[in-house]
């Protein structure tokens, strides 16, 4: 089977306008459009295009042709030339026809949002898994948009936004990208199965799983690298993790865990990209234990909490013990420190803090490894032996009489969730 690489180099540099229209639909969702217009800033400099300016626009409803108005299309055209611009970038989702309109129009590459972080995607991909989620997300992305764009992209050549199906691809027809869809969810099943066999073995040998979740640039990553000495990539950027990262951690009483770190999140995170990464971001529905990692000092660190949570109640996750780790702690103003919470369930910490490291592998030690619980279920009841995985770490079992007896050393907040339905199981 052919295999596709989107990561082309790009050919020109991109020198970009950013534009964002501030529709009534947008004010209605309660994304801050200045604050997303700057995270498109962000975006677009991990890219690697320049940004030249930006523009925005308040407008009642999107127009279906142009999008922003025609007006704001010839302003945008008249700083485009000024400033020898090739590239537009739009902060909300474009249809096929409007991209092809305002290319036709200004002479310029358009992309949106969307196709940016799919950029960014294909631009970090490095495992097979990584690969092949991305370019289900491209091509899932593409087709509904793939009428007349095709002129367009094989006119526009290289650069960035080319990294989605090139030419030749586009030559071919929809059916045949149809088929490479299918092919391509066929193998995230196949990945899906192996992850699954992983996960039942890990689950078998007791391991405990804590998982480091949050919005991208949070310090996830360096949380990582500072608690496990793992090389990961830690970086000024967004996305700069895709793939997650295991590594196993000791813990000041001895035992030993596994901490994954996950590709960040972010408002507005393309629908197609959240399908294709499920089996990736399914990890997290494993852990015992979710560490929110948060940007303390962000300004918008209220809304990019409220993005996280939304992405793991999608996701099913949020059921799970979590602890909010508000990082960067160093970067904070007193009167930000202030607002903080701290109790079991909050910590602040700066992850280049030794002492702080050490108050968050206690705070772990104390959550993964509480008081050990012996229970007698019948060997029948295989629902209630998943639940006793859930609430801790099974040491050991052993057949009595059509029952099994199981020593279960419970974590501490799952415990206090599910145990009493247990209740009547215990000896
Ligand atoms: N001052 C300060 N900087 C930090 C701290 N933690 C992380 N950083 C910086 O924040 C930036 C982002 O860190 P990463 O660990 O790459 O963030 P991430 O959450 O893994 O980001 P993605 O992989 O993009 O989702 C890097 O420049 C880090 O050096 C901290 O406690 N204090
Ligand atoms: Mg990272």
């Amino acid at each position: 089977m052919q295999s596709t690489t989107y990561d082309t180099t790009p050919e020109e540099s991109s020198r970009a306008i950013l534009v964002s229209l501030v529709t009534d639909d947008v004010k209605r969702s309660g994304i801050d459009p200045v604050y997303s217009l700057e995270e498109l800033v962000a975006l677009a400099d991990t890219a690697g295009v320049e940004v030249l300016s930006s523009m925005s626009q308040n407008r009642e409803k999107k127009d279906t042709r142009w999008f922003i108005g025609k007006g704001k299309v010839q302003e945008l055209k008249l700083i485009a030339d000024e400033l020898g611009a090739n590239t537009a970038i739009f902060d909300q989702e474009l249809s096929g026809a409007q991209v092809r309109n305002l290319e036709e129009e200004l002479d310029l590459k358009i992309i949106d949002r969307t196709q940016l972080i799919l950029d960014i995607f294909a631009q970090r991909a490095k495992t097979r898994e990584g690969i092949i989620q991305v370019e289900l997300a491209q091509l899932s992305y593409l087709l509904p948009r793939l009428a007349g764009q095709g002129r367009n992209l094989s006119r526009l050549g290289g650069g960035i936004g080319s990294r989605g199906p090139g030419e030749s691809k586009l030559e071919t027809d929809r059916r045949h990208i149809r088929g490479r869809i299918d092919e391509l969810k066929r193998q995230i099943a196949e990945v899906e199965k192996h992850r699954a066999q992983q996960r039942q073995r890990r689950i078998k040998s007791g391991t405990v799983q804590v998982a480091l979740v949050g919005y991208t640039n949070a310090g996830k990553s360096t949380l990582l690298r500072q608690l496990t000495n793992a090389d990961v990539y830690v970086q000024n950027q967004l996305f700069a993790t895709l793939d997650p990262t295991s590594r196993t951690l000791e813990l000041p009483g001895g035992r030993e865990i596994v901490l994954t770190d996950t590709v960040g999140f972010i408002q507005n995170l393309p629908h197609h990209l959240i399908a294709a990464f499920r089996a990736t971001l399914e990890e997290v529905n494993e852990a015992n234990l979710v560490l929110h990692v948060v940007d303390a000092s962000s300004a918008m660190l209220k809304d990019q909490m409220k993005v996280v949570d939304q992405l793991l109640q999608e996701l099913g996750a949020v059921d799970k013990p979590q602890i909010q780790i508000y990082n960067k702690k160093d970067l904070c103003t007193p009167e930000q420190l202030e607002l903080l919470p701290e109790d079991d369930w909050n910590l602040r910490l700066s992850a280049y803090d030794e002492k702080d490291l050490e108050k968050l592998l206690n705070r772990l030690q104390e959550e993964l490894t509480g008081g050990t619980v012996t229970y007698r279920v019948p060997a029948a009841r295989g629902d209630l032996a998943s639940q006793l995985y859930k609430i801790g770490e099974v040491i050991s079992q052993d057949f009595d009489e059509e029952h099994i007896v199981y020593e279960v050393r419970l974590h501490k907040g799952e415990a206090e969730k599910y145990a009493y339905l247990l209740e009547e199981y215990k000896v």
